[in-house]
């Protein structure tokens, strides 16, 4: 074996990630092997990460890592699931460093730990491009009830579970080279895990990756119908609250926020009561389409957020 190659980097850092899972086969296998679960339904879910597109090419390996897992575990989140493992690929650039790699397998041993998450199989390539990574994250959720986005009927309220427009704020820092909260908040964000059993009383959920107006835009559309947003209503950190006083146009301030995405907050279909952790900020209607409102007007809109080229 090659010291530092393929097989010596999935023996020495990898397979201690797999937290001892049965399933893994010790990362030694052509295939992880699964058990079913008998009362629940499995929630697959993948997200891949770029450098220069999802991260800063020079953001530290460790969090690249962790940010890695959490925009899954966001997504595993918003169907109301608990994680139960991930599957990794990782394409690294020519000539990545064993120091490197280290680190980066340090950010997954910490997240592995805090999530409760083993990894149990994936895959290691080389690229002339930048570093490229993908996760595959399974998660549990009791049999029927995995919260869709298609659930959403006219009638039901729209909530956020928490402030909007901090991944793009604290993005703007980074790209600046100012440190602090959101650009703390921007390389390692906080999966809503902690609000699954509020998540589970939803119609319908979304997590919020692209923005607050396209990802309440994708519930609406596999619902089939449309959904109000009352910008003033948005929860703001006091950070985008102070921002937001500084713009000189508050209306087009607010949309920034709603369309700059990285929140990783869940967006919400509610019919009833709002539970714990939500604010009410509009509500699903008949028709098609995201129908934007500030200072009690309607706002045209023409971008509702992220989009790959
Ligand atoms: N390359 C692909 N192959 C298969 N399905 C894909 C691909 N890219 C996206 N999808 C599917 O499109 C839908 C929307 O994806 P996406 O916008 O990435 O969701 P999310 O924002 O929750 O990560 C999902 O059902 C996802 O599985
Ligand atoms: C360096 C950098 N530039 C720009 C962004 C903004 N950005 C890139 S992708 C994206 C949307 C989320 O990524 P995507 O791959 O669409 O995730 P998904 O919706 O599939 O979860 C955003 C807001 C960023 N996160 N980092
Ligand atoms: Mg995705
Ligand atoms: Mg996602
Ligand atoms: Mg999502």
């Amino acid at each position: 074996m090659t010291p530092g190659g393929e097989f010596d980097w999935i023996e020495r850092l990898l397979r201690p990630l797999t937290r001892g899972a049965p399933e893994a086969l010790d990362l030694l296998d052509d295939a992880a092997v699964l058990p079913s679960r008998p009362g629940f339904d499995l929630a697959v879910t993948k997200d891949a990460m770029v450098a220069g597109v999802h991260f800063l090419p020079d953001d530290p390996p460790d969090l690249v890592a962790r940010k890695l897992l959490r925009v899954n575990l966001s997504d595993l989140a918003a169907k109301g699931a608990e994680p139960y493992g991930a599957f990794l690929a990782i394409a690294w650039p020519a000539g990545t460093d064993w120091a490197f790699k280290e680190i980066f397998v340090r950010g997954l041993a910490q997240d592995g730990e805090a999530y409760r998450l083993p990894l149990l199989g994936g895959d290691t390539v080389s690229t002339p491009g930048p570093l490229t990574l993908s996760a595959t994250l399974l998660g549990w959720v009791p049999a029927g009830e995995a919260v869709l986005r298609r659930g959403a009927q006219p009638g039901d309220v729209l909530a956020v579970s928490g402030p909007i427009g901090d991944g793009w704020l604290g993005l703007d820092d980074a790209k600046r080279g100012l440190e602090g909260r959101l650009a703390d908040l921007y390389r390692l964000p906080e999966p809503r895990l902690d609000l699954l059993s509020s998540i589970r009383k939803a119609a319908a959920a979304a997590d919020i990756s692209d923005g607050l107006l396209a990802d309440a835009g994708h519930i609406a559309k596999a619902s089939g119908c449309a959904v109000r947003i009352e910008l003033d209503r948005t929860p703001l950190s006091s950070e985008a609250a102070a921002w937001l006083a500084a713009q000189p146009d508050r209306t087009q301030a607010l949309l920034q926020l709603a369309t700059g995405g990285d929140d990783y907050q869940v967006a919400a279909a509610f019919r009833g009561a709002v539970p714990e952790g939500f604010t009410a900020i509009g509500a699903f209607e008949a028709g098609r389409g995201v129908h934007v409102v500030a200072g009690g007007a309607a706002v045209a809109v023409d971008r509702l957020g992220w989009s790959h080229a």
